[in-house]
């Protein structure tokens, strides 16, 4: 469906002019947003930010050092003090009023995002959208986070209040900044909390912008700032004795690091990792939708997605049917400019994560897969885009569950396919990871699916589609994928704490 939806979109608005040289107004600018007013950081530190779709480098971005920290978290303690006491009502208008602006700034929130990740526009533009559509969701709850009443013996009773945790620390991952920035600051800005964020410093752009987004919605100064850096200012605000709470997406050795450094104060934690997930096709499956749903899947963002199903098992009656359809769709996948729309394969993020897929696919290779196609650098042949980083996306057969690539999170486009008998035994292969991100189904058999689902260690399924996010749908990891959930109602529960108040209405009794 998601798919159908991004088809209509290329068909639509085609256009063949390149447009990656069209540098954003928004790089050059300062980077950092602390008490309503963008800035630059003042460590001694930097970092150069480079264009993912050229390999280009941009500028030089100063990292957030102790004071920058000290005085957005002082900024935000500040803010919390009339932010936290405003009705939930008047909160949720702030932000339903950023989600209205963030609907007329699509394009230009897109092309952005385009510039810092090298994904396809039609993605980003469906990234954007999906965000207006969370912050939109967060300002309508805002209204309706409330206590409960206890009636009690003999009269007596309790009634509990939620109230926001205080100043919020978020650490994002570089794949979906926009939504990143907004999955965490609107849940906590609903609750009443402040918020100071640090982007992954390969992506550092679009987090400013929703910060002057909220402005002009109306959000006071302090309640919601950006501190560009890389793991030291990561580790200076995970340490801040003045942060509350943490709410960190990335890597699992990262959120581990995260967890143990909030553990010391007992701060509240929220940690959206990694995955390996499995990606299940029975024999009774529509074919056209199970390769449509493996290819969502695994090559959305040049396959840097973590809720990604890598490990695609396919029953053995369809295995060759499958795999025929598959590589003949795979190959014709377009790759170039990501600001074309018909390109279906932008840039990776970094030399880093392309040498680290490609690497990937090498140790497959020596293990005993075969590469069906992909799994090669490529150079366009726009000259502009001859530095940046783009691989064909790959798929691997006769893999095997014990191999290093069936086994670790590649994050790149590399799909693994393995073959299975019987339901039982794809069960306890597919929960054979540390992981427990999510996981897709794919058959005509209802029961089935509802079984499969039950017995998966994940915490998204998805029957017959793969990788769609409605706002409104909790998303979050069993296992080593994570703590909490994002994009749900429960959401608010991690941003809140619950204070009890009993009131007795009798005397007080005691046996001294
Ligand atoms: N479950 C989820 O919702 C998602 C999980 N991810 C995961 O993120 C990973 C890829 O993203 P990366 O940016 O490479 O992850 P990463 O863990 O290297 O970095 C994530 C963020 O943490 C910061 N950081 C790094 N070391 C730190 C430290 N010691 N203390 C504090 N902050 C530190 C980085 O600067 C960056 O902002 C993958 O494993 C992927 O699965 C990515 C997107 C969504």
């Amino acid at each position: 469906m998601v798919f159908m939806r991004f088809c209509t979109l290329v068909r639509c608005q085609h256009r063949s002019m390149s447009v990656v040289s069209k540098v954003t107004p928004q790089v050059q600018q300062p980077l950092n947003y602390v008490n309503g007013k963008r800035k630059d950081g003042s460590d001694d530190e930097s970092f150069n930010l480079i264009q993912p779709a050229t390999g280009d480098e941009v500028r030089e971005v100063r990292s957030s050092g102790k004071s920058d920290i000290d005085e957005a978290v002082c900024k935000a303690r500040d803010a919390y003090k009339s932010w936290s006491q405003m009705s939930g009502f008047d909160r949720g208008n702030v932000l339903k009023e950023a989600a209205n602006i963030i609907r007329k700034r699509e394009e230009e929130l897109a092309r952005t995002e385009v510039f810092d990740t090298g994904k396809p526009i039609w993605e980003a533009r469906y990234d954007i959208r999906g965000c207006a559509d969370t912050i939109d969701y967060y300002g309508g709850l805002a209204a309706r986070i409330t206590g409960e009443f206890l009636p009690l013996s003999n009269g007596s009773f309790s009634y509990t209040i939620r109230e926001p945790l205080g100043v919020v620390g978020g650490i994002g991952a570089w794949n979906y900044p926009f939504q990143m920035a907004a999955w965490k600051s609107s849940p906590a800005l609903a609750c009443g909390n402040t918020f100071v964020f640090k982007p992954s410093p390969l992506t550092p752009l679009t987090a400013v912008m929703l910060g002057e987004i909220y402005k002009e919605a109306g959000l006071p100064d302090g309640c919601y700032n950006v501190l560009q850096g890389e793991a030291k200012t990561g580790t200076l605000l995970s340490n801040h004795s003045g942060i509350d709470k943490m709410s960190f997406t990335g890597s699992v050795p990262t959120g581990s690091k995260i967890m143990e450094m909030c553990a010391k104060d007992i701060k509240h934690i929220t940690l959206e990792l990694g995955g390996k997930s499995p990606c299940i096709i029975f024999e009774d499956a529509v074919i056209d939708n199970a390769v449509t749903g493996a290819m969502l899947a695994n090559f959305l963002t040049q396959g840097q997605v973590c809720s990604n199903g890598t490990r695609v098992f396919v029953h053995k009656k369809i295995l060759g049917q499958f795999l025929d359809k598959l590589i003949l769709r795979t190959k014709k996948m377009k790759i170039g400019d990501p600001n074309l729309e018909d390109v279906t394969v932008g840039a990776t993020i970094s030399m880093e994560q392309a040498e680290k897929t490609l690497y990937y696919v090498d140790l497959a290779k020596k293990e005993g897969a075969q590469v069906a196609c992909g799994g090669e650098r490529v150079t366009p042949s726009d000259p502009t885009l001859k530095g940046g980083y783009y691989i064909s996306p790959c798929v691997l057969t006769e893999c095997k569950d014990n191999m290093t690539v069936v086994k670790e999170e590649v994050f790149g486009s590399v799909m693994s396919v393995l073959s299975f008998d019987t339901e039982t035994e794809v069960i306890t292969r597919a929960n054979d990871t540390e992981f427990g991100l999510a996981g897709g189904i794919f058959t005509r058999d209802l029961s089935r699916a509802h079984r499969v689902a039950g017995a998966l260690q994940a915490g998204s399924l998805y029957v017959n589609n793969y990788n769609v996010y409605p706002v409104g749908v909790p998303f979050g990891g069993y296992k080593k994928s994570g703590i909490g959930r994002e994009n749900g109602p429960e959401t608010l529960d991690y941003y809140t704490q619950v204070k009890s108040v009993y009131f007795e209405m009798g005397d007080a009794e005691a046996p001294f």
